[in-house]
């Protein structure tokens, strides 16, 4: 299975840096953008084959994963949907918003296509990713794609396409919420008296327990969330503030503020 990627920027890498260390050969691995300076971070990463020709790339490889800015695709995609109808790959894209059919149109029709919501943890193989298949592709296909996603991390199909948007708000976006929580507990840490350092290393060992209990657990969050707030304790004190505060509400209104973004994304690039 040889992978070619266009688009070599933050989430190529990340892709990149996960499927070498599952094992995949870089020398399996292609990588083309117009950006020298993405190409040679890339090639930190893993030494992929790297280069400037989106057309030279498609006659090298079987699968393309198309990584580049959602803005940019209807314009990346009827450039090279000459070289795709002859070549005929399987197409991942991993841009928010832009729609299966949009792109099968942009590539100039019939083509396999799965859409995927990756996220940024796949550097770390921890990543969360939502996948959609089109009616064009096959059970083996479907496999190849499920498999590239797996080597780093969790790969979850939907059966409608616009869930996509919905796995956007949680796990596309997700990261960076928990990095804001992050930031935020280190600052109260410090404003605390805690040295920076020390602010930091407790809230990120405190993150990755809490996550990793809540991924072996028999219980859910709720329980476990329960587990840790004693009666008239200092966390009832703490999650009793949050919840006033309007934390629970604030993270729905957020997370649908951001699913609405990826549906007007669609809707905004469809009109291009
Ligand atoms: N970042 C994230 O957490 C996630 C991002 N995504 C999606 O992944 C996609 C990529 O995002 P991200 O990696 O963050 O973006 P980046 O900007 O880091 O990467 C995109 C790369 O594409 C390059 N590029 C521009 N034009 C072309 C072209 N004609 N041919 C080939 N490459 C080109 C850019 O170069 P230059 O810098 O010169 O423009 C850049 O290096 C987006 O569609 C986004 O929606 C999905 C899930 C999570
Ligand atoms: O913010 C964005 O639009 C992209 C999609 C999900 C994560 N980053």
């Amino acid at each position: 299975m040889r992978i070619g990627f266009i688009g070599g920027g933050n989430m190529a890498s990340s892709i990149i840096g996960g499927l070498v260390a599952s094992g995949f050969a870089a020398d399996n691995i292609w990588a083309s953008d117009p950006n020298t300076e993405s190409l040679e971070k890339l090639r930190n990463v893993a030494p992929v084959h790297t280069g400037s020709d989106n057309h030279a790339l498609i006659a090298a490889v079987d699968i393309v994963i198309l990584a580049v800015k959602p803005q940019i695709m209807k314009m990346v995609a009827s450039d090279i949907a000459a070289s795709v109808q002859s070549q005929q790959p399987l197409l991942i894209t991993i841009a928010a918003g832009v729609t299966s059919s949009s792109l099968d149109g942009w590539l100039g029709g019939n083509n396999a296509i799965v859409r995927c919501m990756p996220n940024t943890p796949a550097l770390v193989r921890s990543g969360a990713t939502g996948l959609f298949a089109n009616a064009r592709v096959s059970a083996e296909q479907r496999q190849a794609a499920e498999q590239i996603l797996q080597a780093v991390g969790i790969a979850l199909w939907v059966e409608q396409e616009d869930e996509l948007d919905a796995v956007t708000a949680v796990s596309g976006s997700g990261p960076a919420y928990f990095f804001l929580v992050m930031e935020a507990m280190q600052a109260a840490g410090t404003e605390m008296g805690l040295s920076p350092e020390v602010a930091k290393q407790l809230t990120l060992q405190t993150a990755l327990g809490a996550a990793q209990m809540a991924i072996n657990s028999d219980v859910d969050a709720a329980e476990l969330r329960r587990r840790v707030t004693s009666p008239k304790g200092t966390t009832e004190r703490a999650i009793n503030i949050l919840q006033d505060g309007g934390l629970t509400a604030l993270f729905s209104q957020a997370l649908e503020g951001a699913r609405l973004r990826a549906e007007e994304l669609a809707i905004e690039l469809e009109g291009e």
